[in-house]
């Protein structure tokens, strides 16, 4: 039989803790309680429990220190702390202590249940494999990363994670959501910066039908959709001010009211943020609310850029060449040592995105076997703004590469150059009635960039 699963309540209101015992023992948990922090702390010494949960004021200390002891000496044992409604910044102090989460009183027993679900769910997590390896990168800076990241997945306070376009800022979210309780949850990325500000509202919260001219149904929103699991905002400073002070009332009241709703719907989803921008800065600046960046901003990530990490380019250069060679199904091109070594001096103002792009190209450019430094059409360096080593450079992910000549009649270059790739490969394919072999040998290029060059021009 699988031994009943254990939990410390800690409060001096009798009447609380009893409530406590009440829900979680229904929940088939063995309750132990103490009435102060000196009992608690002796509790805790005689045996591992699965929960603790304390109150805020304690006679004889805080929670808080009881948060900050379990963290020190019972790191696996995930605590909450119950604080007064309203009071954010306990709340807040308490994750920062390393809490995984907090209910407010008067306790909502349903919350308070999810709550407890959590708890249980993660020290599940835990005892299961450890999370994918999909953030490579051996650098110092990556280790800690990586490190941090199973550390706040634990948690179930906002994470704001924060790094120039591209550096992986997404990939942190979806692996701070599968290394947590959250995994068997959704994982809902919402772009702030492409919702139009006027549905944003109908969006995040949803809708009833006949709320506005439009709405000819009942429509959930994301925050719905996310229930259970994560939300992850990205581009979170392009919030416009209005939906600020709406996200921030959610993120403190647990629940969200659809547009033209009378009833608020409680909902349970972890909120992760991430912005390329400086939302300091633009606190500062009066373009992004101080309350609900102090609300978001539990715990913040930082994201390093990748020339910050050069050591790591060869590794992920190497993932993402396996990645599209298993595309192709045929070989794998390598880097030449000159060109891994124009890769690793490059300063990736796009960072991991803008390897990928630059790999792709590569690939269906180089002859199959090697990839030079001339495949690879990295950008002059100087023509790239700002560029030392701890600026943020502007990206020319999307711009012309330099090192190419520009389209005749002002077409943005890429196009310019499918186009006429496209017109090229199609006379040859015709000309060689279709068959591709001889069609990659009159165009001077192997089957295999001929089979990648059809795929992505979508010719296939
Ligand atoms: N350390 C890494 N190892 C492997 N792949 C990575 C790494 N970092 C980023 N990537 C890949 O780089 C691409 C860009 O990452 P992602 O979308 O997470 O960046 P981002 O910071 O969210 O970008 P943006 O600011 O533009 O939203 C993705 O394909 C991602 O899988």
């Amino acid at each position: 039989m699988a031994t009943a699963r254990s939990a410390l309540v800690v409060d001096d209101e009798r009447d609380i803790r009893e409530l406590l015992v009440l829900t979680l023992g229904r929940m088939g948990l063995r309750v132990d309680t103490a009435a102060d922090l000196a009992s608690a702390r002796a509790q805790l010494a005689q045996g591992r429990y699965d929960l603790c949960l304390t109150d805020m004021r304690l006679p004889d200390g805080s929670g808080q220190e009881l948060i900050e002891h379990i963290a020190q000496r019972y790191a696996e044992t995930p605590v909450a702390m119950i604080t007064a409604y309203g009071n954010v910044e306990a709340a807040v102090s308490a994750l920062k202590a390393g809490a995984f989460d907090f209910v407010t009183k008067p306790v909502d027993l349903a919350v308070l249940r999810r709550l407890v679900q959590h708890a249980l769910e993660l020290n599940e997590q835990r005892k299961s494999a450890p999370a994918s390896a999909r953030l490579l990168g051996d650098s110092q800076r990556m280790q800690q990363l990586r490190q941090t990241i199973n550390r706040v997945a634990r948690s179930q306070a906002p994470v704001y994670i924060s790094g120039e376009s591209g550096v992986g800022k997404e990939l942190v979210a979806r692996l701070i959501h599968e290394q947590g309780s959250r995994a068997g949850g959704p994982f809902v990325p919402v772009n702030c910066g492409a919702i139009p500000s006027d549905l944003m509202e109908s969006e995040l919260f949803g809708h009833k039908k006949g709320s506005f001219t439009g709405a000819h149904a009942d429509k959930e929103g994301l925050f719905q959709a996310a229930q259970g699991g994560t939300l992850f905002l990205d581009e979170v400073a392009e919030l416009p001010l209005h939906m600020q002070v709406k996200l921030l009332r959610v993120i403190q009241e647990k629940s969200v009211r659809p547009v033209g709703a009378q009833a608020e719907l409680p909902v349970d989803v972890r909120i992760l943020s991430a912005t390329h921008k400086n939302l300091a800065k633009l606190v500062e600046d009066g373009k992004f609310r101080q309350d609900l960046y102090y609300r978001i901003n539990v715990i913040e990530l930082a994201v390093p850029p990748l020339r910050q990490r050069r050591e790591d380019i060869p590794l992920i250069a190497e993932a993402i060449l396996k990645r599209l060679a298993g595309e192709q199904a045929d070989g794998l091109p390598a880097l030449s040592e000159e060109a891994e070594a124009a890769l690793s001096a490059y300063p990736f103002p796009g960072n991991v995105r803008e390897l990928e792009n630059i790999l792709e190209r590569a690939v269906a450019l180089c002859d199959g076997q090697t990839i030079e430094v001339a495949d690879l059409y990295l950008p002059q360096v100087d023509q790239l703004i700002g560029q030392e080593a701890d600026m943020p450079l502007r990206p020319l992910a999307a711009a012309p590469s330099p090192a190419l000549p520009a389209g005749a009649d002002g077409t943005a270059l890429p196009e310019a150059i499918e186009q006429m790739e496209r017109e090229t490969i199609q006379k040859a394919l015709e000309a060689n009635r279709y068959n591709k072999t001889k069609t990659a040998a009159a165009l001077g290029i192997t089957f295999r960039a001929l089979r990648y060059k059809l795929k992505k021009l979508g010719m296939e």
